[in-house]
């Protein structure tokens, strides 16, 4: 695991834009595509909002697939749809094409919207193993991402899948990678600033005894990938030296 702390948002943001860019880079140059899953909740879009304006030159946006790691059971054009945000930052500047954008829908109901979700990915991979080449996550204060809350039936979900879930606190369905899938990535970057998260980052990274219960960010260990938490000094106070 790397653990990389910034000072300010605009460094970390920068940052994680060439790390972007640098898997971007050697996806295309390996398999000529760059399979990319995008993180929702509101942390992302500087770092969307970057990579659309600044950095729009410096990746084959062509060669790009996107996916989303979860989102809320709400309408496409709901504020809260995960996939809104991305779209007005990232996707519609870039004028990707319809057809390299994997959006879930959700005017099926959860269980059916997971399950198509699933199909759409596998039939991407043609019917090989599902290795995203990056995954970008978020973190919630209460430790949560994607859609694995505390507490919640997909924290044990041992499947390399793709699941509805009802959030209780939320009185809410989510549709989410699971953690097998996540951690079959070749790279997974966790982005997550502010205060707010520090007691979430104290557990998630320097715990040694892990409560995935609790803590569902714990479950984030990629099999043969590589790790990378891209966070800022607050969101690191209560970690020990
Ligand atoms: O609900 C969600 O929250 C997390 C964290 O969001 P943030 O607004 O604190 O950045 C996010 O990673 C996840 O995709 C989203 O559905």
């Amino acid at each position: 695991m790397n653990l990389l702390i910034y000072k300010t948002l605009e460094e970390l943001n920068q940052d994680l834009a060439d790390y972007v860019i640098k898997i971007a880079e050697m996806s295309i140059e390996e398999n000529d595509r760059f399979n990319f899953v995008l993180t929702g909740g509101s942390s992302p879009k500087a770092l969307y909002n970057l990579l659309a304006t600044e950095c729009e030159h410096r990746i084959e946006w062509e060669k790009v697939y996107f996916f989303f790691g979860d989102e809320r059971n709400v309408p496409a054009d709901d504020e809260n749809y995960n996939g809104l945000m991305a779209k007005k930052a990232l996707l519609d500047p870039l004028n990707i094409k319809a057809d390299h954008i994997f959006y879930v829908d959700t005017t099926l109901a959860p269980e059916k919207a997971a399950i198509e979700y699933k199909k759409a990915i596998d039939k991407h991979f043609n019917g090989e193993d599902i290795v995203f080449d990056l995954i970008l996550l978020g973190m919630g204060d209460d430790a949560h991402t994607a859609s694995i809350f505390p507490h919640t039936t997909l924290v044990k979900d041992e499947e390399v899948n793709i699941a509805s879930v009802f959030v209780e606190k939320l009185d809410t369905y989510r549709i989410s990678f699971t953690a097998p899938l996540i951690n079959k990535a070749d790279n997974v970057a966790f982005l997550v600033f502010g205060d707010n998260k520090a007691e979430a980052i104290k557990h998630v990274v320097g715990d040694q005894q892990k409560d995935f219960d609790t803590y569902p960010s714990q479950l984030i260990d990629p099999i043969d990938g590589k790790l990378t938490f891209f966070v800022d000094e607050a969101a690191t106070k209560l970690l020990a030296d």
